[in-house]
C-alpha cells in the first residue's frame, strides 16, 4: 500500500541485466543530444523516425509490466496511459535540483513516474544519486535492474546529484490518467505511416537512417557553427577505439575541405578502421557503423558460437587513408577531450571497453542483422493488432512475451 503522503515504491531486480544491456545498446546506437546540458535521449518516436521502428519491440513487454505495477500499487487499475517512454543518459556535469515531475504547465498531465536504472552507481558512473526531499527513502543508489515509481506531484519532490564520471542510464516512463496524452496513439499513427510500404512477406534490411545532423552535434547550442564540440555518434565510435574512413572509390575529402555542410558526409557509406588497419566491410552510414560496434560491445562474449558466413578481412591502412581518418576526426571530433568526458568512464576497465577480435566482430555484424530482422518481423506482425486496439502491447499469439522477465 502506498503511503498517502509520499506515495512511492522501489522494486529491486525488476529488469534482468541482459534487458538493461539491450536497452543500453539501443540508446548508445540511436540516442540524440537531449533536452538539458550533458543529457542524451532516445524516444520511441525517434526510433520510428530513423527507420529503427523494430527497436521499439524490447520496450513493449517492459512498458506493459511497468504500467500494471504502477496501476496496482497506486490503486488505479485500467486507468492509466503511457504518456512518455524514453531512454535517458546523463554524462559528467548533468544534474537536476529539487523538483516534481509535473512542475510545468505543459507537464500537468503527468500523474506517475517510473525510472528504471539500467546501469549502476560506482561501477558505470559516479555521482548521480537520487534523493527524495521528504520521508524515506531519502536516497536511492541506482543499481541496474531496479526501478523507482512515484507520483509526479509535489508529494514527491526529488533531485539527482551531479554526475562526476561515466554515463548514467535510465529508462524513464511517465503515466497519465488523461487519454488525450496517450503516447501509444501517436506512435501507432506514426508507425503506420512509416511502415506503409513494408509487408511481412518480404525480407527487409532494417538499416538505420540518421535524423538531422543537428540532433547529433554536441554541444547543441553550437550546432550551427560546427566550430567546436563533436558528433556524438562519431564520438561514441571513437571512444570504443575505432575510426572512420570512406569507401575506396569515394573522395569526400574535398567536401571536408571546402564546404561548411560537411556534416552530411556521415550520412554516406563509411568504413571502419582500428589502429593501423582497415576493416573491409562497408556500412551505409554512421548509424549503421554505430549499431554494429555497439552490438559487438553488447554481445561480444556470446558470439563465439554464432554461425554465419560474413567473413570480414582487415587490410593495412594506406597513407592516404590514414590522412582521411585524421581529417574526419578533425571535422567531427573537434574537442576530443569533451568526447572522452562524455562517453568514457575512468572507473571502468579500459581493456573491457576496447577488446576486439576480428572473428567476433564479423559474427557481430551478422548477428546484428539477424537480430534486427527478427524484431522487424515481430513489429510488422504486431502492428495490425496495435492499430485495431489503438494500444501497443505484446500480442500473445506471436509469443512475444517469451523473452520477458518474470
Ligand atoms: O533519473 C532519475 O533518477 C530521475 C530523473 C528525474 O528526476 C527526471 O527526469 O525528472
Ligand atoms: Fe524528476
Amino acid at each position: 500500500m502506498a503511503n498517502p503522503e509520499h506515495p512511492r515504491l522501489i522494486i529491486h531486480d525488476f529488469l534482468s541485466l541482459d534487458l538493461c544491456k539491450e536497452l543500453g545498446f539501443i540508446h548508445k546506437s540511436c540516442g540524440t543530444v537531449g533536452y538539458r546540458p550533458n543529457v542524451f535521449s532516445t524516444t520511441l518516436s525517434h526510433l520510428i523516425a530513423t527507420n529503427c521502428a523494430h527497436l521499439i519491440m524490447p520496450f513493449v513487454p517492459i512498458r506493459e509490466r511497468l504500467k500494471e505495477k504502477v496501476e496496482e500499487f497506486f490503486g488505479c487499475v485500467f486507468e492509466l496511459f503511457v504518456e512518455f517512454t524514453g531512454l535517458i543518459s546523463w554524462s559528467r556535469g548533468a544534474s537536476i535540483g529539487w523538483h516534481s515531475d509535473d512542475n510545468r504547465p505543459y507537464l500537468k498531465q503527468r500523474d506517475f513516474a517510473a525510472v528504471c536504472y539500467l546501469n549502476s552507481y560506482g561501477k558505470d558512473f559516479k555521482g548521480g544519486l537520487f534523493h527524495f526531499q521528504d520521508w524515506e527513502p531519502t536516497t536511492i543508489v541506482p543499481v541496474a535492474g531496479d526501478v523507482v515509481m512515484y507520483t509526479a506531484d509535489s508529494r514527491n519532490i526529488h533531485s539527482v546529484d551531479e554526475i562526476t564520471d561515466g554515463e548514467r542510464l535510465t529508462l524513464t516512463l511517465w503515466f497519465s490518467r488523461d487519454g488525450s496524452h496517450d503516447e501509444d496513439a501517436k506512435l501507432i499513427s506514426f508507425l503506420s505511416q512509416s511502415q506503409l510500404h513494408r509487408s511481412i512477406h518480404e525480407s527487409h534490411l532494417f538499416l538505420p537512417l540518421p535524423a538531422s545532423t543537428k540532433m547529433y552535434w554536441f554541444p547543441p547550442e553550437q550546432a550551427s557553427t560546427y566550430e567546436s564540440g563533436c558528433d556524438i555518434c562519431f564520438a561514441r565510435i571513437h571512444a570504443l577505439g575505432y575510426n572512420l574512413c570512406f569507401p575506396q572509390d569515394k573522395s569526400c575529402l574535398s567536401a571536408l575541405d571546402t564546404s561548411n555542410d560537411f556534416s552530411e558526409t556521415l550520412m554516406e557509406p563509411l568504413r571502419l578502421t582500428r589502429g593501423e588497419e582497415l576493416l573491409d566491410v562497408e556500412f551505409v552510414n554512421i548509424l549503421h557503423v554505430l549499431q554494429a560496434v555497439q552490438f559487438y560491445c553488447w554481445k561480444a562474449s556470446e558470439l563465439q558460437t554464432f554461425e554465419h558466413e560474413k567473413k570480414i578481412n582487415r587490410l593495412p591502412l594506406s597513407q592516404s587513408q590514414r590522412e582521411e581518418v585524421n581529417r574526419l576526426k578533425c571535422a567531427f571530433l573537434k574537442d576530443e577531450q569533451l568526447a572522452e568526458t562524455l562517453f568514457s568512464c575512468t572507473t571502468r576497465d579500459k581493456c573491457e571497453q576496447h577488446c576486439f577480435n576480428l572473428a567476433g566482430f564479423s559474427a557481430a555484424v551478422a548477428a546484428w542483422e539477424a537480430y534486427c530482422n527478427k524484431l522487424g518481423k515481430e513489429m510488422l506482425m504486431s502492428l495490425p493488432y496495435w492499430k485495431t486496439h489503438q494500444s501497443i502491447f505484446c500480442v500473445p499469439s506471436l509469443g512475444l512475451e517469451e523473452g520477458t522477465e518474470t
